[in-house]
């Protein structure tokens, strides 16, 4: 890696896998790993507990291919692009080498990188070809807290769509209960669901038994539980008017070459973003702040 920014002693630049520059963090509270590429998070351990990100162990590392878990970053466009289908799904910037700008030491050990990202020749000819800068804050600690940034720098109004499409590593999904989206309104993306946008959480929180794939009109704080792990995953959100939740059982897993067969009950995605009617547009020079915080909780309460 070159031309990176002094670094505090916990921030250990390295190479990841395919030869990717990363960063190790090693907090009193947590360790973690971030890629430039993509400015992608692929592991958050708080002491004492296990692992708290999935990844792929089918997972591409190379430049120019996502990688399969961790915490992706969606933007400029959450999904397929509207418009134009042959533009890559979930925008460029998970594809994309950011910057590392710096990184900060507080006064527990937690540390702070900030990466960031602008326009460029290549994403100024791609099918969002605004102006704009884009900053990623990593906080690593007790809770891994993200925010993403992205300040409109074109002189007319832009609409953007995001996600922190984050895996979450847990026991068995199918004993997983994601309580926090009852009575919240969705949209069903399933193949054959009809991409129905009025389906409806009940008063249960969201359980697996089939391919989910929801996109929740819900800014609404999140707790995964997990009675397998024995713990329970807490995502908070600011500036989120969206939730995804995302596993793809059986057959959507087999289908795709970056995840395991049978690597699907690991891991369920719950997503903080701004999808579909939750776009978010912005004026010239204006900002929008995507925030997701999360902590993890011995115990899984009684998910009954
Ligand atoms: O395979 P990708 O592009 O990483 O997307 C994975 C999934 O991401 C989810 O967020 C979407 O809701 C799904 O529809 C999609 O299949």
């Amino acid at each position: 890696m070159t031309d990176l920014p002094a670094l505090p002693a916990s921030v250990l630049p390295a190479t990841g896998h395919g030869g990717l520059a990363c960063l190790r963090v090693e907090t009193p509270r947590a360790t973690a790993q971030v890629y430039l590429h993509g400015a992608h998070v692929t592991a958050w351990q708080p002491r004492g507990h296990a692992p708290v990100l999935w990844t792929s162990a089918a997972s591409r590392y190379e430049a120019g291919a996502p990688i399969r878990g961790g915490v992706p970053i969606c933007f400029p466009w959450f999904g397929p692009h509207p418009d134009d289908p042959g533009a890559p799904a979930h925008g460029w910037a998970r594809t994309t080498a950011w910057e590392l700008l710096g990184a900060e030491e507080d006064a527990s050990g937690d540390v702070t990188l900030e990466l960031g990202l602008a326009d460029s020749d290549a994403t100024r000819a791609s099918a969002w070809p605004h102006r704009f800068t884009a900053t990623y804050r990593v906080t690593v600690g007790a809770a891994l807290r993200l925010e993403l940034t992205v300040t409109n720098r074109d002189d007319a109004d832009v609409t953007l769509t995001d996600a922190l499409h984050t895996y979450l590593a847990v026991g068995d999904v199918r004993d997983v209960a994601v309580e926090g989206l009852e009575g919240a309104a969705y949209v069903d993306k399933v193949a054959g669901a009809g991409g129905s946008a009025d389906a409806r959480q009940g008063d249960e929180p969201v359980r697996f038994t089939a391919e989910t794939d929801r996109v929740y009109a819900s800014d609404a704080t999140v707790r995964v539980v997990d009675p397998v792990l024995g713990r329970t995953v807490t995502v908070a959100k600011d500036g989120s008017g969206s939730t995804v939740v995302w596993n793809p059982w059986v057959g959507k897993a087999r289908a795709m070459p970056d995840f395991g067969d049978d690597e699907w009950p690991g891991t369920v995605c719950v997503e903080a973003g701004n999808v579909g009617a939750a776009a978010v547009r912005l004026a010239p020079g204006a900002t929008h702040r995507l925030v997701q915080s999360l902590t993890v909780a011995a115990g899984a309460g009684d998910p009954a």
